[in-house]
């Protein structure tokens, strides 16, 4: 989760009643699992295998029988941090979607440790597979499907949710990926629940019209960077980068060079924006595709074009001017068709 955390107060509320169940040692509460200390011992048979970490977390491959596979998010003990995980607990709990990865079952001490039992997503997560994995390039088609599927997690937590939710870190590395690459979005610890559409960090003083936060670089929106203002837009700001990401194979912060992608993109986002995705060069979009599938780009170019465009409205300012979830999904399904072969014009999953 990003450092939006230090900036924002939680308001957790418990709103989590235990059933028992014939499992014994355990309690399950609408389907998903309330686990004791020693179950989760033995479901990772004494945290053996580490598949990721996070800034506030470690993931530990976990075992619920022979076959099936589960991983297992332990937030640091410490009281501050129990409430971002009770905060995550308490939105997966609600949450059901095909897209948003699956809660079943955690461990609660009630003070200050919590993990959370999470369906397993074997393909790890969309920041290692595209800039990492140089070996094997993520096909064109699964990109956008990617970019629908996570588009479509936004809008059953803006649009869909009540109260509704606003996810405050989309980034690639919070998006995961299961055995046919379909994707998952995790990580509701920077959250926010049900404010209307805007909420002000109670840190910025009067005095001080910057806020300290600086987010996770490359993906934080630059308005909520200067005004405190954090909205729905800024998650559509993040959807953004990552569809640059997708286009461009390129990370959406280069350590190395101290580059931003959303900078390097600004030339070609002001082109489309001043004119129309469909009147720009054709060399200014190939300059700035991924060159792993420069080689299918001739069939691609319009798709690549309409992506683009979308970023260019994600990412623009003012935020109001930002589209909503639903329309970036609508306006996906009409212009790429590369997505009918997950059916997605057909049937839509909200
Ligand atoms: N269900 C899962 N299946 C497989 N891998 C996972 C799963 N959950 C998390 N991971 C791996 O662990 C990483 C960190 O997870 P997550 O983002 O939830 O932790 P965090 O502490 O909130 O991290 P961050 O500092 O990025 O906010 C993911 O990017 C992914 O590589």
């Amino acid at each position: 989760m990003a450092c939006f955390l230090k900036c924002v107060p939680f308001n957790v509320t418990p709103t989590i009643t235990d059933k028992p169940t014939s499992k014994e040692g355990s309690l399950a509460v609408s389907g998903v699992t309330r686990y004791s200390w020693d179950d989760v011992e033995a479901l990772t048979s004494n945290f053996s295998r580490l598949i990721g970490s996070g800034g506030y977390s470690s993931i530990y491959m976990a075992r619920l029988s022979s076959s099936a596979k589960a991983a297992l998010k332990v937030h640091v003990s410490s009281h501050r941090l129990y409430k971002i995980f009770k905060l995550e607990l308490d939105i997966l709990l609600r949450l059901h979607h095909p897209n948003i990865v699956k809660l079943l079952g955690y461990f609660d001490d009630s003070e200050e440790n919590g993990a959370l039992l999470l369906e397993y997503l074997p393909q790890g997560n969309l920041q290692e597979k595209l800039h990492r994995n140089s070996k094997q390039v993520l096909p064109w088609r699964n990109r956008v499907a990617i970019a629908l599927q996570l588009v479509q997690a936004i809008e059953h937590i803006h649009e869909k949710c009540i109260p509704q939710i606003v996810h405050g870190d989309i980034k690639s590395s919070n998006v995961l990926l299961d055995k046919n690459l379909n994707s998952k979005l995790c990580d509701f610890g920077s959250a926010k629940v049900g404010f209307s559409s805007m909420v002000q960090p109670s840190t910025m003083s009067p005095r001080s019209r910057h806020v300290t936060m600086v987010g996770s670089p490359g993906y934080t929106d630059p308005h909520y960077l200067r005004t405190g203002v954090a909205s729905k837009k800024m998650d559509m700001y993040g959807f953004g980068v990552v569809v640059l990401e997708l286009v461009s194979g390129k990370e959406a912060f280069s350590a190395g060079k101290g580059e931003m992608l959303a900078h390097v993109a600004a030339p070609l986002i002001q082109e489309i924006l001043d004119h129309s995705s469909v009147d720009v060069a054709e060399d200014s979009v190939r300059g700035f595709l991924d060159p792993r599938l420069l080689r299918d780009s001739i069939d691609i170019i319009d798709e690549v074009k309409a992506m683009l465009s979308v970023a260019a409205l994600c990412i623009g300012s003012p935020p109001s001017l930002r589209p909503s979830a639903s329309r970036v999904a609508e306006s996906l399904i009409q212009k790429i068709p590369s997505l009918s072969f997950l059916g997605c014009g057909k049937k839509r999953v909200i």
